[in-house]
């Protein structure tokens, strides 16, 4: 079975930190290789009747939403033409039926959740029920994936198919969305052709990493499959083209491979993917160079948007770009799951929020927390600076660590991630603080630190609040909430935040601190917004904190 390690997957050309990361990569597939799993399927006839239903009465299992597919971009700014916030009810409303209802119970386990056709892990159908090529049917199941999640099952079918369609598709956080566009891109290539056919962009350097090592995993029986990043770092010999068949970066690096050092052909390119659709077309830089991107594909190019949520004109944009997508959405109070609990806390002043904290820590046990504050640019820069000097290349206890030895002013910054780094440090939490600040190779050694548990305790900003994978994160606190450039309560990056825990099915806390009417009111909009409960927790009573634990 080691011999069957996806070494080919490999690109031979890699040097710098991406290649010794796939080394790793590959020890780390080879440990999680588990075979044992084979068997198990699971079918339930009940919302099988349910698919079947959709066939018949849609005539497509999918909503169909049929937008020009005029390749002059419009302006995005001029968005006017007034479509609804959500899908036609008439298109989606038997999608929605599978994709849309919240998890019932967090304590359940994944099994029985995925068993409960209310769940939107539910799986209505088998892996091999898709016909995948065995090799990738393999991977699968080595990875531990037993059945498809509702995402998967609805969209595989429309991503595998031919011709192919393109898609824009939105399920919550941590249900699968990765692991079947992945699946697509594996399942597209052509190994008899030597040269990129899949783009994946990703909005940041860690989620392209991440997305590729799911890939990496995904096709550890593909050998002759082959993938490179294209991402900050990452070196290319500009007079030798690229080769591999998959590359998954960010924007800027694909444009600069693709379009300035013209190392290949966009015209060749057969499936693009835009993971995090919404804040690529949404943020202005992602946005012009995932256009110009967009605009060298050739028509036929699959296209294939996904994300947890999608405002209105990110949408709107979304579906006049994609040339007749097929749609998956949901409805907005299905957008948050029930598996993460939410909560808020007042407290008086900053000081109060850390006891808050405290005091959570000393009535439950908390696997890992992320822990997302506001930065300002002023302190980060500061912050930053001093981590460098003081590390000297090494992360070893990052944050807190630079920030004593540099003598952060304390005093007058204390909304800061080094202030509360400190003081958690000081507390004897392991504490480790992820900024977009840091270079890439410190923010991948903080997250692969965190991640293999070696800090329990991740103070980051929203750089971080989007995709990240980690099964062992318990609580996201937001010791500030998350607020757009007008300081209106920004509800989409909230819902990505919350997603860091809860992942697939698992029981989650979000905590929100809460200092003044400002930021209960930025609280009460996102309530409101989500039509979902942020309940009151008073975490001076140990009694009350005990209760969420529990
Ligand atoms: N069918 C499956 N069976 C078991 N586990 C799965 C399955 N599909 C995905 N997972 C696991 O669930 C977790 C979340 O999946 P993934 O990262 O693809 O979610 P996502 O929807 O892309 O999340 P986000 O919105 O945060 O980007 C991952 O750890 C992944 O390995």
């Amino acid at each position: 079975m080691q011999l069957l390690l996806p070494l080919g997957f490999f690109p031979e050309s890699l040097n710098g930190p991406t290649s010794s990361r796939l080394i790793s990569l590959v020890v780390f597939c080879f440990k999680r290789l588990n075979m044992g799993d084979w068997a198990k399927k699971a079918e339930d006839q009940e919302v099988s009747k349910l698919v079947d239903q959709l066939n018949i009465e849609s005539g497509s299992p999918y909503s169909q939403n049929n937008k020009s597919s005029d390749s002059n971009l419009p302006d995005p700014n001029s968005g006017e033409d007034g479509e609804p916030d959500v899908a036609d009810p008439a298109e989606t409303s038997l999608l929605i039926k599978i994709l849309g209802k919240g998890l019932v119970n967090t304590k359940l386990s994944l099994d029985i959740q995925q068993k409960n056709p209310n769940s939107p892990l539910h799986s209505i159908k088998t892996f091999e029920a898709l016909h995948l090529k065995a090799s990738l049917l393999k991977g699968i199941y080595a990875m531990g994936f037993n059945t498809p999640s509702k995402i998967q099952e609805t969209a595989l079918p429309t991503l595998l198919a031919d011709p192919p369609q393109n898609m824009i598709a939105q399920s919550q956080s941590g249900t699968g969305k990765t692991a079947a566009f992945v699946l697509a891109m594996l399942s597209r290539v052509n190994i008899g052709l030597n040269h990129p056919q899949v783009l994946c962009l990703s909005p940041t350097y860690e989620l392209a990493i991440q997305t590729g090592e799911v890939a990496a995993r995904m096709g550890q029986f593909c050998p002759d499959i082959k993938l490179r990043f294209a991402v900050r770092g990452e070196e290319v010999d500009r007079s030798k083209k690229i080769e591999e068949h998959i590359l998954i970066g960010t924007p800027g690096k694909l444009l600069d491979w693709g379009l300035k050092f013209r190392l290949f052909d966009m015209k060749k390119i057969t499936v693009f993917v835009l993971d995090e659709a919404d804040v690529m077309i949404a943020t202005q830089g992602h946005h012009d160079q995932c256009i110009r991107i967009h605009k060298m594909l050739r028509p036929e190019c699959q296209m294939l948007f996904f994300s947890a949520t999608y405002d209105k004109e990110v949408m709107d944009f979304a579906r006049l770009i994609v040339a007749d997508p097929t749609i998956i959405r949901l409805m907005r109070e299905e957008e948050s799951l029930d598996n993460i609990k939410q909560y808020y806390v007042k407290c008086k002043n900053e000081d109060n929020k850390y006891n808050a904290i405290q005091n959570i820590y000393g009535c439950i046990s908390i696997g890992q927390a992320i822990i997302f504050c506001h930065l300002d640019q002023k302190q980060l820069a500061l912050f930053s600076h001093c981590m460098t000097r003081s590390t000297r290349g090494r992360m070893v206890k990052t944050s807190a660590y630079g920030v004593s030895r540099c003598g952060f002013g304390l005093s007058e910054t204390r909304r800061t991630a080094a202030w509360l780094a400190a003081k958690m440090t000081s507390d004897g939490h392991s504490v480790a603080v992820l900024s977009g600040d840091l270079t890439v190779e410190q923010r991948l050694a903080v997250l692969d630190r965190f991640r293999s548990g070696l800090e329990k305790v991740l103070i980051t900003t929203n750089v971080l609040s989007r995709g990240i994978d980690i099964e062992q994160v318990t609580i996201v606190v937001n010791f500030d909430l998350p607020v757009d450039v007008r300081g209106n309560a920004d509800c989409e990056t909230y819902l990505h935040r919350i997603g860091r825990t809860g992942r697939f099915g698992k029981s989650g806390i979000a905590i929100n601190l809460i200092t003044d009417e400002k930021s209960m009111k930025v609280c009460t909009d996102i309530e409101k917004h989500f039509k979902k409960k942020i309940e009151i927790l008073n975490t001076d009573s140990a009694d009350d904190i005990e209760k969420i634990g529990t």
